[in-house]
């Protein structure tokens, strides 16, 4: 395989950079609001907390998880799905909160994709040496809402690929305060993130945290 060096999309903050006809990265799109959404992020793990998921094939994901709103992502060894209810404590997840619902949308809306309504908002958090492998995002059933994703925290070097796994892969960082919005022809790209390299971050100390958004159906409400 090709050796394949990481670059930075850019040293500019608040810039929108195209990596597809319908995804955008935002450099430093979420910076200013960094301290109000770990905070939020820490409400949600106090009540649905961070665990590692297995996959159907019976293999413990590295990335730690958890959810919030009106449904959330889970695997095990029946498959992947979205549920109402977080099968650690059998209640239904937190409600998103404002600030995380509010930044999603707007951040949808810069990238060309009104209405967005999620119902669901996946956190993932990362130590060093978790990785993601190269995926697409297919369990929402609604593809024509985009996906939203949030980096906060130590940086990752995000693989980006086509439509087809085997296809040609980019790599580039993501740093704190850095938005991904990816909908439209590009919602089913294939994408990944490299083993997390150690560090220490001022607001999230030896992780990484991610956000992500999505609308599962064609719902008007959300919570
Ligand atoms: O951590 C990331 O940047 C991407 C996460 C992701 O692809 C996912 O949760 O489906
Ligand atoms: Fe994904």
């Amino acid at each position: 395989m090709q050796q394949q060096s990481d670059f930075f999309l850019s040293t500019d903050q608040d810039e929108q950079l195209a990596i597809g006809p319908g995804a955008f990265c935002f450099k430093g799109a979420i910076i200013q609001d960094g301290v109000e959404i770990i905070r939020a992020v820490n409400d949600v793990v106090a009540k649905a907390e961070f665990r590692h998921l297995i996959t159907p094939g019976g293999r413990r994901m590295s990335v730690a998880m958890s959810n919030c709103g009106r449904q959330g992502w889970v695997s095990d060894h029946a498959g992947y799905r979205y549920q109402t209810t977080d099968p650690l404590t059998g209640n239904a997840w937190p409600v998103m909160p404002r600030i995380l619902l509010a930044t999603a949308q707007s951040l949808a809306a810069r990238a060309g994709f009104g209405n967005f309504n999620p119902d669901v908002c996946l956190i993932n958090r990362y130590r060093a040496g978790d990785r993601m492998g190269l995926h697409q995002d297919r369990d929402e059933g609604n593809v024509t809402a985009p996906i939203v994703s949030l980096s906060l925290g130590l940086p990752a070097t995000f693989i980006w690929g086509g439509l087809q796994r085997s296809g040609p892969t980019q790599r580039f960082i993501l740093e704190h305060g850095d938005a991904v919005v990816w909908g439209g022809e590009d919602r089913l790209r294939f994408h990944g993130v490299a083993p997390l390299k150690a560090g220490e971050h001022p607001l999230t100390k030896d992780c990484r945290i991610n956000i992500t958004f999505r609308q599962t159906g064609s719902l008007d409400t959300c919570r």
